[in-house]
Protein backbone atom coordinates (compact mmCIF):
# COMPACT_ATOMS: atom_id res chain seq x y z
CA UNK A 1 0.00 0.00 0.00
CA UNK A 2 1.46 3.18 -0.84
CA UNK A 3 1.58 5.70 1.99
CA UNK A 4 -0.71 8.49 2.59
CA UNK A 5 1.08 10.71 4.52
CA UNK A 6 2.76 13.60 3.10
CA UNK A 7 6.28 13.21 2.86
CA UNK A 8 9.23 15.71 4.24
CA UNK A 9 10.93 18.22 2.02
CA UNK A 10 13.77 16.80 0.49
CA UNK A 11 16.53 17.83 2.39
CA UNK A 12 18.88 19.03 -0.61
CA UNK A 13 16.02 20.83 -2.23
CA UNK A 14 16.82 23.14 1.40
CA UNK A 15 18.66 25.90 0.48
CA UNK A 16 20.06 26.97 3.91
CA UNK A 17 21.46 23.21 4.38
CA UNK A 18 24.49 23.76 6.36
CA UNK A 19 23.52 20.85 8.50
CA UNK A 20 25.98 18.21 8.26
CA UNK A 21 29.08 21.33 8.23
CA UNK A 22 31.92 19.89 10.08
CA UNK A 23 32.47 22.77 12.15
CA UNK A 24 29.53 22.28 14.10
CA UNK A 25 30.73 21.35 17.68
CA UNK A 26 29.30 17.74 19.77
CA UNK A 27 26.66 19.10 21.26
CA UNK A 28 25.32 21.03 18.10
CA UNK A 29 25.24 17.97 16.57
CA UNK A 30 23.27 16.40 18.98
CA UNK A 31 20.60 19.42 18.80
CA UNK A 32 20.66 19.32 14.90
CA UNK A 33 19.82 15.66 15.37
CA UNK A 34 22.76 15.00 13.16
CA UNK A 35 25.46 13.50 15.57
CA UNK A 36 27.47 10.22 14.18
CA UNK A 37 26.24 11.20 10.52
CA UNK A 38 29.15 13.20 9.96
CA UNK A 39 32.93 12.19 10.80
CA UNK A 40 33.62 12.61 14.50
CA UNK A 41 36.10 15.94 13.65
CA UNK A 42 35.42 19.11 14.06
CA UNK A 43 36.73 21.18 11.10
CA UNK A 44 36.76 24.71 10.67
CA UNK A 45 35.90 26.16 7.58
CA UNK A 46 39.16 27.04 6.50
CA UNK A 47 39.81 23.59 6.06
CA UNK A 48 36.67 22.15 4.63
CA UNK A 49 37.71 24.67 2.35
CA UNK A 50 40.90 23.38 1.09
CA UNK A 51 38.99 19.50 0.86
CA UNK A 52 36.53 21.66 -1.91
CA UNK A 53 39.91 22.85 -3.46
CA UNK A 54 41.58 19.61 -3.78
CA UNK A 55 38.08 18.20 -5.01
CA UNK A 56 37.75 20.62 -7.74
CA UNK A 57 41.74 20.57 -8.97
CA UNK A 58 41.03 16.96 -9.26
CA UNK A 59 38.51 17.48 -11.58
CA UNK A 60 39.46 18.26 -15.42
CA UNK A 61 36.63 18.77 -17.19
CA UNK A 62 34.93 22.56 -16.07
CA UNK A 63 31.42 20.62 -16.19
CA UNK A 64 32.58 17.95 -13.92
CA UNK A 65 33.50 21.43 -11.80
CA UNK A 66 30.22 22.39 -12.02
CA UNK A 67 28.88 19.92 -10.98
CA UNK A 68 30.66 19.61 -7.98
CA UNK A 69 29.62 22.57 -7.09
CA UNK A 70 25.89 21.79 -7.38
CA UNK A 71 26.32 19.23 -4.74
CA UNK A 72 28.11 20.95 -2.60
CA UNK A 73 25.84 23.86 -2.71
CA UNK A 74 23.33 21.15 -1.80
CA UNK A 75 24.71 19.65 0.95
CA UNK A 76 26.28 22.84 2.31
CA UNK A 77 24.87 25.67 1.53
CA UNK A 78 27.88 27.96 3.81
CA UNK A 79 30.45 26.29 2.86
CA UNK A 80 29.94 26.68 -1.02
CA UNK A 81 29.43 30.62 -0.39
CA UNK A 82 32.13 30.91 1.46
CA UNK A 83 34.19 28.93 -1.29
CA UNK A 84 32.65 31.15 -3.58
CA UNK A 85 33.56 34.62 -2.03
CA UNK A 86 36.81 33.79 -1.72
CA UNK A 87 37.43 32.66 -5.19
CA UNK A 88 35.31 34.26 -6.90
CA UNK A 89 37.01 35.45 -9.90
CA UNK A 90 37.83 31.41 -10.84
CA UNK A 91 34.59 30.06 -9.45
CA UNK A 92 32.14 32.61 -11.43
CA UNK A 93 33.05 31.09 -15.24
CA UNK A 94 32.48 27.44 -12.92
CA UNK A 95 28.92 28.18 -12.32
CA UNK A 96 28.11 31.08 -14.44
CA UNK A 97 29.11 32.02 -17.55
CA UNK A 98 31.11 30.34 -19.82
CA UNK A 99 30.54 26.92 -18.09
CA UNK A 100 26.31 27.25 -17.05
CA UNK A 101 26.20 27.65 -20.98
CA UNK A 102 27.24 24.29 -21.57
CA UNK A 103 25.35 22.82 -18.32
CA UNK A 104 21.95 24.01 -19.77
CA UNK A 105 22.69 22.72 -22.78
CA UNK A 106 23.14 19.38 -21.23
CA UNK A 107 21.05 19.82 -18.34
CA UNK A 108 18.88 16.80 -19.05
CA UNK A 109 21.63 14.94 -19.04
CA UNK A 110 23.15 15.96 -15.99
CA UNK A 111 20.20 17.17 -13.82
CA UNK A 112 20.63 15.13 -10.46
CA UNK A 113 18.55 17.50 -8.11
CA UNK A 114 15.72 19.91 -7.43
CA UNK A 115 17.10 23.21 -7.27
CA UNK A 116 14.42 25.77 -7.83
CA UNK A 117 10.45 25.78 -9.19
CA UNK A 118 9.01 24.41 -12.41
CA UNK A 119 5.66 26.03 -13.96
CA UNK A 120 3.84 24.62 -16.49
CA UNK A 121 1.48 25.55 -19.24
CA UNK A 122 -0.90 22.39 -18.40
CA UNK A 123 -0.59 24.31 -14.46
CA UNK A 124 -2.22 27.28 -15.36
CA UNK A 125 -5.30 28.33 -13.27
CA UNK A 126 -3.06 26.58 -10.51
CA UNK A 127 0.10 28.76 -10.31
CA UNK A 128 -0.60 30.58 -6.56
CA UNK A 129 -1.74 27.04 -4.90
CA UNK A 130 1.84 25.56 -6.70
CA UNK A 131 3.97 28.61 -5.16
CA UNK A 132 2.92 26.75 -1.79
CA UNK A 133 5.16 24.14 -2.29
CA UNK A 134 8.22 26.74 -1.70
CA UNK A 135 9.52 26.00 1.65
CA UNK A 136 10.62 29.17 1.84
CA UNK A 137 10.11 32.80 2.00
CA UNK A 138 11.14 34.52 -1.11
CA UNK A 139 12.84 38.07 -1.66
CA UNK A 140 13.93 37.71 -5.18
CA UNK A 141 13.02 35.50 -7.98
CA UNK A 142 14.85 35.10 -11.29
CA UNK A 143 12.87 33.37 -14.21
CA UNK A 144 13.13 32.51 -17.52
CA UNK A 145 11.31 30.48 -20.04
CA UNK A 146 14.46 29.08 -21.45
CA UNK A 147 13.65 30.53 -24.78
CA UNK A 148 17.37 32.50 -25.43
CA UNK A 149 19.88 31.32 -22.71
CA UNK A 150 22.68 33.37 -23.38
CA UNK A 151 23.44 33.38 -27.48
CA UNK A 152 22.82 29.45 -27.51
CA UNK A 153 19.05 29.94 -28.18
CA UNK A 154 15.68 28.31 -26.93
CA UNK A 155 16.62 25.70 -24.47
CA UNK A 156 13.19 25.00 -22.78
CA UNK A 157 13.37 23.76 -19.63
CA UNK A 158 17.28 23.26 -20.04
CA UNK A 159 17.30 26.88 -19.20
CA UNK A 160 16.41 26.32 -15.57
CA UNK A 161 20.99 26.38 -15.29
CA UNK A 162 20.45 30.52 -15.35
CA UNK A 163 18.37 31.16 -12.58
CA UNK A 164 20.29 29.11 -9.95
CA UNK A 165 23.63 30.84 -11.57
CA UNK A 166 22.25 34.52 -11.45
CA UNK A 167 20.93 33.51 -7.64
CA UNK A 168 23.92 32.16 -6.29
CA UNK A 169 25.55 35.60 -7.48
CA UNK A 170 23.14 37.63 -6.08
CA UNK A 171 24.05 35.89 -2.79
CA UNK A 172 27.96 35.36 -3.53
CA UNK A 173 27.88 39.17 -4.67
CA UNK A 174 25.05 41.31 -2.96
CA UNK A 175 24.47 39.06 0.26
CA UNK A 176 20.98 37.94 -0.50
CA UNK A 177 20.11 35.17 1.91
CA UNK A 178 20.12 32.24 -0.04
CA UNK A 179 16.57 31.23 1.24
CA UNK A 180 15.30 34.30 0.16
CA UNK A 181 16.04 33.39 -3.36
CA UNK A 182 14.01 31.08 -6.07
CA UNK A 183 14.87 29.71 -9.05
CA UNK A 184 12.14 29.34 -11.30
CA UNK A 185 11.63 27.96 -14.92
CA UNK A 186 8.64 27.99 -17.08
CA UNK A 187 7.89 25.00 -19.13
CA UNK A 188 5.93 26.55 -21.82
CA UNK A 189 7.02 23.90 -24.69
CA UNK A 190 10.06 24.93 -26.74
CA UNK A 191 10.79 25.57 -30.36
CA UNK A 192 14.14 23.12 -30.11
CA UNK A 193 13.25 19.92 -31.39
CA UNK A 194 15.94 18.19 -31.00
CA UNK A 195 15.05 18.52 -27.65
CA UNK A 196 11.58 17.78 -27.63
CA UNK A 197 12.21 14.73 -29.39
CA UNK A 198 15.35 13.74 -26.87
CA UNK A 199 14.17 10.54 -24.26
CA UNK A 200 15.82 12.61 -21.56
CA UNK A 201 14.10 16.07 -22.08
CA UNK A 202 12.51 17.17 -18.73
CA UNK A 203 9.69 19.53 -20.17
CA UNK A 204 6.55 19.75 -21.84
CA UNK A 205 7.06 18.15 -25.44
CA UNK A 206 5.06 20.76 -27.49
CA UNK A 207 6.14 23.40 -29.19
CA UNK A 208 6.46 27.03 -27.89
CA UNK A 209 3.03 28.59 -26.07
CA UNK A 210 2.06 31.67 -28.77
CA UNK A 211 3.14 35.10 -27.44
CA UNK A 212 -0.77 35.96 -26.63
CA UNK A 213 -0.58 32.52 -24.40
CA UNK A 214 2.26 33.38 -22.56
CA UNK A 215 1.17 37.07 -21.59
CA UNK A 216 -1.64 35.51 -20.07
CA UNK A 217 0.64 32.39 -18.22
CA UNK A 218 2.48 35.66 -17.15
CA UNK A 219 0.16 37.73 -16.06
CA UNK A 220 -1.22 35.02 -13.39
CA UNK A 221 2.25 34.13 -12.64
CA UNK A 222 3.35 37.98 -11.93
CA UNK A 223 -0.08 38.02 -9.42
CA UNK A 224 0.57 34.70 -8.00
CA UNK A 225 4.02 35.79 -7.41
CA UNK A 226 3.19 39.27 -5.46
CA UNK A 227 0.24 37.56 -3.36
CA UNK A 228 1.84 34.98 -2.11
CA UNK A 229 5.15 36.89 -1.33
CA UNK A 230 4.28 40.74 -1.45
CA UNK A 231 7.77 42.36 -1.37
CA UNK A 232 9.22 40.23 -3.92
CA UNK A 233 11.03 41.04 -6.65
CA UNK A 234 10.77 39.48 -10.09
CA UNK A 235 13.80 39.73 -12.30
CA UNK A 236 13.43 38.60 -15.68
CA UNK A 237 16.53 36.26 -18.05
CA UNK A 238 16.60 35.21 -21.18
CA UNK A 239 13.29 35.71 -23.05
CA UNK A 240 13.50 35.54 -26.56
CA UNK A 241 11.16 38.50 -26.86
CA UNK A 242 11.57 40.64 -23.47
CA UNK A 243 9.78 43.88 -24.47
CA UNK A 244 5.92 43.44 -23.79
CA UNK A 245 6.43 41.67 -20.27
CA UNK A 246 8.62 45.26 -19.73
CA UNK A 247 6.07 47.25 -20.84
CA UNK A 248 3.18 45.32 -18.99
CA UNK A 249 4.72 44.81 -15.42
CA UNK A 250 7.09 47.58 -15.18
CA UNK A 251 5.13 50.04 -13.61
CA UNK A 252 2.83 47.50 -11.40
CA UNK A 253 5.07 44.77 -9.65
CA UNK A 254 8.85 45.52 -8.52
CA UNK A 255 10.35 43.76 -11.86
CA UNK A 256 13.01 44.47 -13.72
CA UNK A 257 14.47 42.67 -17.31
CA UNK A 258 18.29 42.14 -16.54
CA UNK A 259 19.06 41.17 -20.31
CA UNK A 260 17.97 44.80 -21.58
CA UNK A 261 18.11 47.26 -18.44
CA UNK A 262 20.77 45.16 -16.34
CA UNK A 263 22.87 44.74 -19.24
CA UNK A 264 22.30 48.30 -20.41
CA UNK A 265 23.51 49.85 -17.12
CA UNK A 266 26.58 47.34 -16.82
CA UNK A 267 27.44 48.45 -20.25
CA UNK A 268 27.04 52.27 -19.43
CA UNK A 269 29.34 51.78 -16.44
CA UNK A 270 32.58 50.73 -18.06
CA UNK A 271 31.68 52.59 -21.13
CA UNK A 272 31.75 56.01 -19.19
CA UNK A 273 35.12 54.74 -18.07
CA UNK A 274 36.39 54.08 -21.99
CA UNK A 275 34.88 56.92 -23.13
CA UNK A 276 37.24 58.96 -21.00
CA UNK A 277 40.21 57.00 -21.68
CA UNK A 278 39.62 57.53 -25.16
CA UNK A 279 40.25 60.72 -25.43
CA UNK A 280 37.77 61.73 -28.07
CA UNK A 281 35.22 63.79 -26.82
CA UNK A 282 31.57 62.37 -26.87
CA UNK A 283 30.17 64.39 -29.24
CA UNK A 284 32.75 62.41 -32.18
CA UNK A 285 32.21 59.06 -31.34
CA UNK A 286 29.94 56.88 -33.41
CA UNK A 287 28.62 53.30 -32.33
CA UNK A 288 28.26 50.42 -34.32
CA UNK A 289 26.47 47.36 -32.81
CA UNK A 290 26.49 43.79 -34.30
CA UNK A 291 23.00 42.74 -32.87
CA UNK A 292 20.40 44.33 -32.75
CA UNK A 293 18.06 42.36 -30.09
CA UNK A 294 16.80 42.56 -26.66
CA UNK A 295 20.85 43.31 -25.48
CA UNK A 296 21.69 45.47 -28.09
CA UNK A 297 18.85 47.63 -28.03
CA UNK A 298 18.93 47.75 -24.49
CA UNK A 299 22.76 48.84 -24.40
CA UNK A 300 21.98 51.48 -26.86
CA UNK A 301 18.98 52.98 -24.92
CA UNK A 302 20.97 52.98 -21.73
CA UNK A 303 24.30 54.95 -23.78
CA UNK A 304 21.40 57.19 -24.86
CA UNK A 305 20.82 58.37 -21.43
CA UNK A 306 24.64 58.47 -21.30
CA UNK A 307 24.79 60.84 -23.93
CA UNK A 308 22.40 63.16 -22.79
CA UNK A 309 23.70 63.26 -19.54
CA UNK A 310 26.66 64.44 -20.96
CA UNK A 311 24.63 67.23 -23.17
CA UNK A 312 24.01 65.81 -26.30
CA UNK A 313 19.87 66.17 -27.52
CA UNK A 314 18.40 63.30 -27.64
CA UNK A 315 17.60 63.06 -31.73
CA UNK A 316 21.96 63.86 -31.56
CA UNK A 317 22.89 61.07 -29.32
CA UNK A 318 20.14 58.73 -31.40
CA UNK A 319 21.63 59.19 -34.37
CA UNK A 320 24.86 58.07 -33.57
CA UNK A 321 24.00 54.58 -32.77
CA UNK A 322 24.10 51.89 -36.58
CA UNK A 323 22.54 48.78 -35.76
CA UNK A 324 23.18 45.63 -38.17
CA UNK A 325 20.88 42.69 -37.28
CA UNK A 326 21.10 39.12 -39.82
CA UNK A 327 19.47 41.60 -42.65
CA UNK A 328 22.49 43.99 -42.54
CA UNK A 329 21.97 47.86 -41.31
CA UNK A 330 18.59 48.48 -39.82
CA UNK A 331 17.40 51.24 -41.96
CA UNK A 332 13.92 52.36 -42.61
CA UNK A 333 13.74 51.63 -46.38
CA UNK A 334 15.00 48.23 -46.34
CA UNK A 335 11.86 46.34 -47.24
CA UNK A 336 11.86 44.15 -44.32
CA UNK A 337 9.25 45.05 -41.09
CA UNK A 338 11.01 46.00 -38.48
CA UNK A 339 10.47 44.78 -34.97
CA UNK A 340 9.30 47.66 -32.95
CA UNK A 341 12.61 47.58 -30.63
CA UNK A 342 14.40 48.29 -33.44
CA UNK A 343 12.63 51.43 -35.23
CA UNK A 344 14.02 53.79 -32.73
CA UNK A 345 17.46 53.53 -34.11
CA UNK A 346 16.92 52.61 -37.90
CA UNK A 347 18.82 54.95 -40.41
CA UNK A 348 17.49 57.28 -42.34
CA UNK A 349 20.10 58.52 -44.24
CA UNK A 350 21.86 55.97 -46.34
CA UNK A 351 20.79 56.95 -49.11
CA UNK A 352 19.48 53.79 -50.66
CA UNK A 353 22.51 52.07 -49.59
CA UNK A 354 22.47 48.44 -47.91
CA UNK A 355 24.83 47.19 -46.03
CA UNK A 356 25.27 43.63 -45.29
CA UNK A 357 28.76 43.16 -44.81
CA UNK A 358 30.15 44.75 -41.35
CA UNK A 359 33.47 45.38 -42.83
CA UNK A 360 32.11 47.81 -45.43
CA UNK A 361 29.97 49.44 -43.01
CA UNK A 362 32.91 50.33 -41.09
CA UNK A 363 34.15 52.01 -44.05
CA UNK A 364 31.33 54.32 -44.20
CA UNK A 365 30.38 54.82 -40.76
CA UNK A 366 34.65 55.27 -39.40
CA UNK A 367 33.03 54.23 -35.50
CA UNK A 368 35.22 54.78 -32.63
CA UNK A 369 33.12 52.20 -31.19
CA UNK A 370 32.37 48.87 -31.79
CA UNK A 371 29.53 46.28 -29.67
CA UNK A 372 28.84 42.79 -29.94
CA UNK A 373 25.78 41.78 -28.83
CA UNK A 374 25.14 39.32 -31.72
CA UNK A 375 25.55 35.95 -30.47
CA UNK A 376 27.64 35.30 -33.56
CA UNK A 377 31.31 33.98 -32.03
CA UNK A 378 34.68 35.35 -34.26
CA UNK A 379 32.29 37.93 -35.83
CA UNK A 380 34.73 40.84 -35.22
CA UNK A 381 37.94 39.34 -37.25
CA UNK A 382 41.25 40.50 -37.89
CA UNK A 383 40.18 43.15 -40.81
CA UNK A 384 37.46 44.06 -38.70
CA UNK A 385 39.59 44.14 -35.84
CA UNK A 386 42.14 46.50 -37.53
CA UNK A 387 40.11 48.63 -39.62
CA UNK A 388 38.80 49.84 -36.01
CA UNK A 389 42.71 50.31 -34.89
CA UNK A 390 43.13 52.46 -38.11
CA UNK A 391 40.32 54.48 -37.41
CA UNK A 392 41.33 55.00 -34.04
CA UNK A 393 44.00 55.39 -31.48
CA UNK A 394 42.05 53.80 -29.13
CA UNK A 395 39.04 51.66 -30.20
CA UNK A 396 36.62 50.81 -27.99
CA UNK A 397 36.08 47.05 -28.80
CA UNK A 398 32.98 45.48 -26.60
CA UNK A 399 32.17 41.61 -27.68
CA UNK A 400 29.69 40.91 -25.84
CA UNK A 401 28.11 38.23 -26.19
CA UNK A 402 28.01 34.88 -24.55
CA UNK A 403 29.33 32.10 -23.60
CA UNK A 404 32.82 32.51 -24.91
CA UNK A 405 32.42 30.65 -27.84
CA UNK A 406 29.73 32.98 -28.77
CA UNK A 407 31.79 35.80 -27.99
CA UNK A 408 32.51 38.47 -31.67
CA UNK A 409 36.06 37.79 -30.66
CA UNK A 410 38.89 37.02 -27.70
CA UNK A 411 40.61 39.68 -25.71
CA UNK A 412 44.12 38.09 -27.34
CA UNK A 413 42.53 38.90 -31.09
CA UNK A 414 41.61 42.31 -29.65
CA UNK A 415 45.01 42.78 -28.50
CA UNK A 416 46.90 41.73 -31.26
CA UNK A 417 45.01 43.17 -33.97
CA UNK A 418 45.00 46.23 -32.27
CA UNK A 419 48.45 46.28 -31.50
CA UNK A 420 47.38 46.56 -27.34
CA UNK A 421 45.33 49.93 -27.98
CA UNK A 422 41.86 48.59 -27.80
CA UNK A 423 39.65 49.50 -24.89
CA UNK A 424 37.79 46.41 -24.52
CA UNK A 425 34.82 44.37 -22.54
CA UNK A 426 33.61 40.98 -23.38
CA UNK A 427 30.33 39.12 -22.09
CA UNK A 428 32.32 35.75 -20.83
CA UNK A 429 36.23 36.26 -19.07
CA UNK A 430 38.97 35.99 -20.74
CA UNK A 431 42.75 35.48 -19.57
CA UNK A 432 44.87 38.86 -18.95
CA UNK A 433 47.83 38.85 -21.35
CA UNK A 434 51.36 40.22 -21.75
CA UNK A 435 51.81 42.90 -24.35
CA UNK A 436 54.74 45.11 -25.30
CA UNK A 437 56.29 43.74 -21.61
CA UNK A 438 52.87 44.88 -19.89
CA UNK A 439 50.23 42.99 -18.90
CA UNK A 440 46.86 43.90 -19.62
CA UNK A 441 43.88 42.78 -18.37
CA UNK A 442 40.12 42.71 -20.07
CA UNK A 443 37.06 44.09 -19.01
CA UNK A 444 34.31 42.09 -18.03
CA UNK A 445 31.21 43.84 -19.04
CA UNK A 446 28.50 41.21 -17.84
CA UNK A 447 25.74 42.14 -16.15
CA UNK A 448 26.53 40.30 -12.88
CA UNK A 449 28.58 43.40 -12.22
CA UNK A 450 24.84 45.39 -10.88
CA UNK A 451 22.04 43.01 -11.14
CA UNK A 452 23.00 42.09 -7.41
CA UNK A 453 23.21 45.91 -6.48
CA UNK A 454 19.88 46.47 -8.47
CA UNK A 455 17.99 43.23 -6.45
CA UNK A 456 19.45 44.20 -3.02
CA UNK A 457 18.51 47.87 -3.72
CA UNK A 458 14.90 47.21 -4.58
CA UNK A 459 14.98 44.61 -1.79
CA UNK A 460 16.01 47.25 1.34
CA UNK A 461 14.31 49.92 -0.33
CA UNK A 462 10.96 47.98 -0.72
CA UNK A 463 10.37 49.61 -3.62
CA UNK A 464 6.92 49.05 -5.72
CA UNK A 465 8.66 49.07 -8.68
CA UNK A 466 11.94 49.51 -10.34
CA UNK A 467 12.56 52.84 -12.39
CA UNK A 468 14.70 53.87 -15.16
CA UNK A 469 16.82 56.17 -12.38
CA UNK A 470 17.21 53.21 -10.44
CA UNK A 471 18.81 51.20 -13.43
CA UNK A 472 20.61 54.37 -14.65
CA UNK A 473 22.27 54.53 -10.87
CA UNK A 474 23.33 51.28 -10.91
CA UNK A 475 25.35 52.19 -14.10
CA UNK A 476 26.71 55.67 -12.24
CA UNK A 477 27.68 54.18 -8.79
CA UNK A 478 29.30 51.49 -10.73
CA UNK A 479 31.37 53.46 -12.91
CA UNK A 480 32.56 55.37 -9.23
CA UNK A 481 33.31 52.60 -7.62
CA UNK A 482 36.80 51.95 -8.99
CA UNK A 483 39.55 52.32 -6.88
CA UNK A 484 42.92 54.23 -7.07
CA UNK A 485 45.06 51.52 -8.73
CA UNK A 486 41.97 50.19 -10.85
CA UNK A 487 41.86 53.55 -12.29
CA UNK A 488 46.14 54.20 -12.80
CA UNK A 489 46.04 50.79 -14.70
CA UNK A 490 43.23 52.14 -16.94
CA UNK A 491 40.80 48.99 -15.78
CA UNK A 492 36.99 49.98 -17.26
CA UNK A 493 35.37 47.86 -14.32
CA UNK A 494 36.13 47.08 -11.06
CA UNK A 495 38.33 43.92 -9.75
CA UNK A 496 35.52 41.38 -9.58
CA UNK A 497 37.48 40.13 -6.16
CA UNK A 498 35.81 43.53 -5.08
CA UNK A 499 32.24 42.68 -5.97
CA UNK A 500 30.91 42.45 -2.54
CA UNK A 501 32.01 46.05 -1.54
CA UNK A 502 31.20 47.25 -5.09
CA UNK A 503 27.50 45.91 -4.42
CA UNK A 504 26.99 48.21 -1.73
CA UNK A 505 27.94 51.27 -3.72
CA UNK A 506 25.68 49.90 -6.63
CA UNK A 507 22.88 49.15 -3.99
CA UNK A 508 23.13 52.66 -2.19
CA UNK A 509 22.69 54.23 -5.82
CA UNK A 510 19.78 51.99 -6.18
CA UNK A 511 18.21 52.88 -2.82
CA UNK A 512 18.89 56.50 -3.56
CA UNK A 513 17.77 56.60 -6.86
CA UNK A 514 14.40 54.88 -5.20
CA UNK A 515 13.76 57.79 -2.86
CA UNK A 516 14.09 60.41 -5.56
CA UNK A 517 11.59 58.73 -7.25
CA UNK A 518 9.43 58.13 -4.39
CA UNK A 519 9.12 54.29 -5.19
CA UNK A 520 10.48 53.13 -2.09
CA UNK A 521 8.22 52.00 1.20
CA UNK A 522 11.29 52.11 3.69
CA UNK A 523 10.66 55.62 4.31
CA UNK A 524 13.34 54.84 7.40
CA UNK A 525 15.67 55.36 5.18
CA UNK A 526 15.46 58.25 3.70
CA UNK A 527 17.33 60.45 6.66
CA UNK A 528 20.44 58.02 6.47
CA UNK A 529 23.86 59.67 5.63
CA UNK A 530 25.59 57.48 3.39
CA UNK A 531 27.90 56.02 5.25
CA UNK A 532 25.06 55.26 7.68
CA UNK A 533 22.99 53.96 4.63
CA UNK A 534 26.40 51.22 3.33
CA UNK A 535 26.34 50.65 7.35
CA UNK A 536 22.48 49.43 7.02
CA UNK A 537 23.09 47.85 3.53
CA UNK A 538 26.04 45.51 4.75
CA UNK A 539 24.55 44.61 8.24
CA UNK A 540 21.64 43.09 6.00
CA UNK A 541 23.68 40.87 3.86
CA UNK A 542 24.04 37.48 4.22
CA UNK A 543 27.64 36.61 5.18
CA UNK A 544 28.68 32.63 4.57
CA UNK A 545 31.58 33.43 7.24
CA UNK A 546 29.29 33.92 10.50
CA UNK A 547 25.94 31.71 8.93
CA UNK A 548 26.29 29.21 11.55
CA UNK A 549 25.31 31.93 14.10
CA UNK A 550 23.18 33.31 11.72
CA UNK A 551 20.99 29.72 12.11
CA UNK A 552 21.93 29.95 16.22
CA UNK A 553 24.72 27.60 15.79
CA UNK A 554 28.25 27.94 17.52
CA UNK A 555 31.19 27.28 14.74
CA UNK A 556 34.47 26.40 15.94
CA UNK A 557 37.12 28.74 14.27
CA UNK A 558 40.33 26.60 14.09
CA UNK A 559 43.86 27.40 12.53
CA UNK A 560 44.66 25.54 9.37
CA UNK A 561 47.22 23.25 9.38
CA UNK A 562 50.32 24.50 7.59
CA UNK A 563 50.71 20.97 5.76
CA UNK A 564 47.39 21.38 4.21
CA UNK A 565 48.46 24.76 3.17
CA UNK A 566 51.59 23.41 1.55
CA UNK A 567 49.86 20.74 -0.59
CA UNK A 568 46.79 22.40 -1.55
CA UNK A 569 46.43 22.50 -5.25
CA UNK A 570 44.16 26.03 -4.45
CA UNK A 571 42.63 27.30 -7.34
CA UNK A 572 45.15 27.19 -9.54
CA UNK A 573 44.35 25.34 -12.92
CA UNK A 574 40.94 25.78 -12.22
CA UNK A 575 40.26 27.98 -15.24
CA UNK A 576 41.52 25.77 -17.45
CA UNK A 577 39.56 25.02 -20.10
CA UNK A 578 36.85 27.38 -19.18
CA UNK A 579 37.78 30.14 -21.84
CA UNK A 580 37.22 27.65 -24.52
CA UNK A 581 33.84 27.00 -23.80
N1 LIG B 1 27.42 40.69 -21.52
C1 LIG B 1 26.24 40.61 -20.97
O1 LIG B 1 26.04 40.94 -19.79
C2 LIG B 1 25.10 40.14 -21.78
C3 LIG B 1 25.27 39.50 -22.96
N2 LIG B 1 24.20 39.08 -23.69
C4 LIG B 1 24.47 38.32 -24.90
O2 LIG B 1 24.07 39.05 -26.02
C5 LIG B 1 23.70 38.15 -27.04
C6 LIG B 1 22.40 38.61 -27.66
O3 LIG B 1 21.37 38.61 -26.71
P1 LIG B 1 19.92 39.21 -27.08
O4 LIG B 1 20.05 40.56 -27.65
O5 LIG B 1 19.06 39.07 -25.91
O6 LIG B 1 19.48 38.19 -28.20
P2 LIG B 1 18.49 38.43 -29.41
O7 LIG B 1 18.18 37.12 -29.97
O8 LIG B 1 17.38 39.33 -28.96
O9 LIG B 1 19.37 39.29 -30.45
C7 LIG B 1 20.38 38.78 -31.26
C8 LIG B 1 20.64 39.79 -32.35
O10 LIG B 1 21.75 39.35 -33.15
C9 LIG B 1 21.37 39.46 -34.50
N3 LIG B 1 22.10 38.53 -35.36
C10 LIG B 1 21.96 37.18 -35.47
N4 LIG B 1 22.78 36.70 -36.42
C11 LIG B 1 23.45 37.78 -36.91
C12 LIG B 1 24.42 37.94 -37.94
N5 LIG B 1 24.87 36.90 -38.63
N6 LIG B 1 24.88 39.17 -38.20
C13 LIG B 1 24.42 40.23 -37.50
N7 LIG B 1 23.49 40.16 -36.51
C14 LIG B 1 23.02 38.93 -36.24
C15 LIG B 1 19.88 39.15 -34.52
O11 LIG B 1 19.33 39.60 -35.76
P3 LIG B 1 17.75 39.55 -36.05
O12 LIG B 1 17.16 40.63 -35.20
O13 LIG B 1 17.68 39.84 -37.51
O14 LIG B 1 17.29 38.18 -35.67
C16 LIG B 1 19.45 39.96 -33.30
O15 LIG B 1 19.26 41.31 -33.63
C17 LIG B 1 23.66 36.76 -26.41
O16 LIG B 1 24.81 36.05 -26.78
C18 LIG B 1 23.69 37.04 -24.94
O17 LIG B 1 24.38 36.02 -24.24
C19 LIG B 1 22.92 39.32 -23.30
C20 LIG B 1 22.68 39.94 -22.11
C21 LIG B 1 23.75 40.33 -21.23
C1 LIG C 1 24.80 37.59 -19.16
C2 LIG C 1 23.47 37.39 -19.67
O1 LIG C 1 22.50 37.76 -19.02
C3 LIG C 1 23.28 36.80 -20.96
O2 LIG C 1 24.25 36.51 -21.65
O3 LIG C 1 22.12 36.59 -21.32
MG1 LIG D 1 20.71 36.91 -19.74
Amino acid sequence: MPSTTRPSFPRQLSTTSGDYDLSYSPDMRRSLGTYGLTPPTVESYEVQTQRCLRLLAMKTAPIEKFQYLVHLKATNVHLFYRLLSENIKELTPLIYTPTVGEACVRWHEIWTQPEGMYLSWSDRGNLRKILDNWPHSVDITVVTDGSRILGLGDLGVNGMGIPVGKLSLYTACAGIKPDGTLPLCLDLGTSNKALREDPLYMGSRMPKVSAEEEKEFLDELMAALTDKWPSIVIQFEDFKNPFPAIERYQNQYTMFNDDVQGTGAVIVGGFINAIKASGVPVKDHKAIFLGAGSAGTGVAMQIVEYFKKEGLTEEEARRKFYFVDSNGLVTQDRGDKLAEHKVYFARDDNNGRQYQSLSRLIDYVQPTILMGLSTIGGAFNKDILQKMAKLNDRPIVFPLSNPSSKSECTFEEAVIHTEGRCLFASGSPFPSMEWDGKLLTPGQGNNMYVFPGIGLGAILSKAVSITQDMIYASAESLSTSLNKQEVADGWLYPDIRRIREVSVVVTRGVIRASQKNGVDRATELRDLTDEQLDAHIKKNMYDPYTASEYFGGDRVSQLVPSDLNSHTNGVNGLMKGVAQL
